[in-house]
């Protein structure tokens, strides 16, 4: 393998400690902990084995977890109610309701319900618009975050280089491309109506894999020393019967014959994605309790 392997695991590790000292310093100022609520409405499994993870990063970080599990079959009405509950309170600073929710629900109703300035997400389209007019108040979603801090530490500045970000969801491809754009990148944004697409990645000195298709990213798709992030996390059938293993959206052996770096599934973007989340919630708390920002975060 050429590539320098980026470190999503260490790197995340490094911000959460980071945020926890942060956060020991808010509680001494404020008297109160940060405050972070989840949501998870029904018990897919997966969703739970990430609940768990988030929860207890955020206790580690000396900031208070607050769970609320609702049986699958809640009513909309009922998790709009609970989102305005967490709203008026004062102690929840950021509130996260886990995805997918069942499909009774419309997730969009309920993300635009989240007060804007508690969405430790990014997904309500208040922080959606601040991210794309570039206005410093958007809470940003917590994946690409954690993408552009990998590829700031591995590249430095980042401007002018040519970044092709592949997939357009408003959670993942759509805020990344605007992060990237904000750096003076210049961003090509891919999708499944993309013609020639892997001529377009050979391209890119970033690229950016967020489609949710199984080491779809050949070694061909890639320029020689780019910088590869792969958001993907795509559980297959494993080496024995009923095992699985997760990869990414990059065939990851043969593109690190390629790239320059590249982040490894696991240990890669997904570890990022939680300590970005923590750093949202202090960074919520410390604007909702009218203390300028920490150094640092
Ligand atoms: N590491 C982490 O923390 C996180 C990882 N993920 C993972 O990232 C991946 C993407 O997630 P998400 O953005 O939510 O997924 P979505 O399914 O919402 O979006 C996938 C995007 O990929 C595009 N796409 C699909 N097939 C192709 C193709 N053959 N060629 C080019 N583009 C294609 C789609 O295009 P179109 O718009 O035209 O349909 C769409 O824009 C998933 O594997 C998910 O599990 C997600 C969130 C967090
Ligand atoms: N409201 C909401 N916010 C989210 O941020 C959100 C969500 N809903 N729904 C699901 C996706 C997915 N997501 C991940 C978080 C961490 C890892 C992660 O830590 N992954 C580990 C491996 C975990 C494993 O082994 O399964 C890794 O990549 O190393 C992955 C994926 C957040 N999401």
């Amino acid at each position: 393998m050429a590539a320098r392997l980026i470190d999503g695991k260490a790197a995340a590790a490094a911000l959460r400690a980071r945020v926890g000292g942060l956060a020991a310093m808010f509680e001494a100022a404020t008297g109160r902990r940060a405050g972070l609520a989840t949501v998870l409405v029904g018990e897919d499994p997966a969703s739970s084995v990430y609940i768990r993870s988030k929860r207890s990063a955020t206790g580690e970080a000396g900031m208070e977890s607050i769970h609320h599990a609702l049986p699958a079959d809640t009513s909309e009405a009922e998790v709009l109610a609970l989102v305005e509950t967490l709203n008026a309170d004062p102690a929840i600073d950021g509130i996260l309701v886990q995805l997918p929710l069942p499909s009774h629900i419309d997730a969009a109703r309920v993300i635009d319900t989240i007060d804007p300035d508690k969405d430790v997400d990014g997904f309500h389209v208040v922080n959606a618009g601040r991210l794309a007019v570039g206005d410093p108040a958007a809470l940003v979603p917590c994946t690409p975050l954690g993408c552009l801090h990998l590829l700031r530490a591995e590249l430095g500045k980042l401007t002018g280089y040519h970044a092709v970000v592949i997939g357009r969801s408003n959670i993942v491809g759509k805020p990344m491309a605007s992060l990237l754009l904000g750096e003076s990148c210049t961003v090509t944004i891919t999708h499944s109506h993309t013609r020639d697409l892997p001529e377009i990645c050979r391209s890119a000195d970033i690229l950016v894999a967020a489609v949710g298709r199984p080491e779809m990213v050949k070694t061909d798709w890639i320029k020689p020393g780019a910088t590869v992030i792969d958001v993907g996390i795509n559980r297959v059938p494993g080496a024995e019967p009923g095992k699985t293993r997760l990869v990414g959206d990059v065939a990851f052996a043969e593109a690190a014959e390629v790239a320059g770096a590249i982040t490894p599934v696991p240990g890669g973007v997904g570890p990022m994605t939680i300590a970005m989340l923590l750093r949202n919630t202090l960074v919520a708390a410390h604007r909702r309790a009218g203390l300028p920002q920490p150094e640092g975060l």
